[in-house]
């Protein structure tokens, strides 16, 4: 399996939001070193959510980056994107690494020690952990876990942890030192004026 992306960009397809236009300037800045979650509102299509994720695919394969699909792994296998992204509402993490098989990308969401070292045993490849700050990007989210909560799942697992939650460059090195191997963001490209240098400012935080 290929070593995984530091910077996950997860898209934002909130109403009025221009996803394809921030994964293509991210893109530009990161190239290979981007990890792009398509990641759809729950009232979408399936089609909606297969026809984005096409494009995304081809827009990443341009550069060599990698393209993960969110909930909906039937979504990932039938464009042939890397791998997909689970958590507490989808398919349990045992059941998603059989539908993705052995190589495929797997993330799983994490937000305690334990959950993390269960997602591991049933076949993730890396956790999403968060969220690590309040964010306005998502409804429903627990409290933030800060850095000190992203290092205690660290530290009881062996595949990269990736926090999300109100990332931005200036957080970064924070969760670096707590022991996140790379970030996922919506807002801090998404909203970015300039996504493209967002992105080279938040590659500079992870190096
Ligand atoms: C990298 C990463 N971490 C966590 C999540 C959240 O996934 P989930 O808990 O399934 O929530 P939804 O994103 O599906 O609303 C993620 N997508 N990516
Ligand atoms: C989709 C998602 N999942 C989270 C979790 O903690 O599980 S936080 C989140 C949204 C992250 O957006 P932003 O970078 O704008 O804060
Ligand atoms: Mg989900």
């Amino acid at each position: 399996m290929p070593s995984l992306g530091r910077l996950h960009l997860v898209t934002d397809t909130r109403p009025g939001r221009d996803p394809l236009t921030v994964v293509r300037a991210a893109l530009t800045a990161a190239r290979a070193d981007l990890v792009v979650q398509v990641r759809v509102e729950d009232s979408a299509t399936d089609r909606e959510a297969y026809d984005l994720a096409g494009r995304v695919l081809a827009l990443c394969a341009r550069y060599g980056a990698t393209c993960l699909v969110n909930d909906r792994l039937h979504v990932a296998l039938a464009v042939g994107a890397a791998g997909g992204h689970v958590g507490a509402d989808d398919l349990p993490v045992a059941a998603a690494r059989h539908v993705l098989g052995p190589t495929g990308v797997l993330g799983a969401t994490a937000r305690a020690p334990e959950t993390a070292v269960a997602a591991v045993t049933a076949g993730a490849s890396y956790l999403g952990v968060g969220p690590c700050h309040a964010t306005s990007t998502k409804d429903g989210l627990p409290d933030p876990i800060g850095p000190t909560g992203v290092r205690a799942v660290a530290d009881a697992v062996d595949v990269p942890v990736i926090a999300i939650g109100g990332v931005t460059a200036a957080r970064v090195p924070a969760l670096r030192a707590a022991g996140a191997y790379g970030v996922a963001v919506v807002g801090a490209l998404s909203a970015a004026t300039d996504p493209a240098a967002a992105t080279a400012e938040l590659l500079r935080a992870l190096a």
